[in-house]
């Protein structure tokens, strides 16, 4: 069986609270977009697995598709597998490519084995492999809160828009993002912002880690500039950096980002 692993974006960040457990409470749109992997699982003697493309930091016994089967494993004590993943999203960007690989790893094991789960149940197997996981079970636009797993539905879509994704080859660790923001309690609304016009996320949808981010790495400024100049409609950064995304309703030109990893494509 194979599947195709998708980014997200995030639009709006907000980093609300610190929380007990360490993590910290977030509020944010999840957005699915179409820069994506490729997961191959098929029956085998042993379980194996192995990935191609771009290179995975960490140990491969620890990916994210390996720990998905050893969630169900233990509980249902599923036949052995063969994994291979294609990796093309860039790694440590902000576009959840990691989590997208371990969630559709599940969703393809619960068909494949006929196990039955429903996607409240696999969204909960999710949620043991990082914040971001659960979001990709159903992979539908949606407002977010808790520390990335409490769904609440949006009235959005950007369905007819065009997207590019520029990464300017940085790679920054989700932890170390987090570590230096203070959190702060949104003062606006802003799920009725995203569900408004798009004209108005300017100068109220923010991520809040591009305050830390931006002055660090001053190459994610100057995308964002640059994309609101060619007509983005709305540019960011998506998660914890540092891939920054322009939404247009025209043409984008690409040009000025050969150096760079770019994707771009239309928004479902
Ligand atoms: C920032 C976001 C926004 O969507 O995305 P990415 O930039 O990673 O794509 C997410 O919150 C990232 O979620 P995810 O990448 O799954 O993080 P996890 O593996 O759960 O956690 C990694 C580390 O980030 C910190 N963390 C993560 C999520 C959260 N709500 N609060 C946190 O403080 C914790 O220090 C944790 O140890
Ligand atoms: N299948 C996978 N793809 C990418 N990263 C993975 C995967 N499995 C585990 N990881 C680990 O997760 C980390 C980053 O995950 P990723 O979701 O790509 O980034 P981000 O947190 O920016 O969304 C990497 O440092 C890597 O060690």
């Amino acid at each position: 069986m194979i599947s195709y692993p998708n980014a997200k974006i995030n639009i709006g960040l907000a980093i609300t609270s610190k929380r007990q457990d360490g993590f910290h409470d977030i509020a944010s749109c999840f957005y699915p977009v179409g820069w994506s992997d490729i997961l191959e699982i098929i029956p085998s003697e042993e379980l194996s697995f192995q990935s191609t493309g771009i290179d995975i930091p960490g140990n491969a016994d620890h990916n994210l598709c390996l720990q998905a089967y050893h969630l169900l494993n233990k509980d249902f004590n599923i036949p052995p597998v063969q994994m291979h993943l294609h990796k093309i999203i860039p790694i440590g960007a902000g576009l959840g490519g990691g989590s997208a690989d371990g969630a559709f790893a599940l969703v393809m094991l619960n068909e494949m084995n006929n196990l039955g789960l429903s996607d409240e149940q696999l969204e909960e197997y999710a949620a043991q492999m990082g914040s971001d996981c659960p979001f990709f079970i159903k992979n539908k636009p949606v407002y977010v809160t808790g520390r990335g797993e409490v769904f609440n539905e949006l009235d959005l879509t950007l369905k007819g828009k065009k997207i590019v994704l520029v990464n300017p080859n940085i790679h920054i660790s989700t932890k170390e993002a987090y570590s230096g923001v203070s959190p702060k309690a949104l003062d606006f609304e802003l799920k009725a912002t995203l569900e408004g016009n798009i004209e108005d996320w300017k100068d109220h949808v923010k991520n809040d880690f591009e305050d830390s981010l931006l002055k660090k790495y001053t190459v994610i400024d100057k995308i964002k500039s640059d994309l609101y100049k060619q007509g983005a409609e709305y540019a960011s950064m998506t998660g914890s950096g540092s891939t920054v995304f322009g939404i247009f309703s025209t043409e984008i030109d690409l040009s000025n980002y050969t150096e760079y990893s770019v994707w771009s494509g239309d928004l479902d």
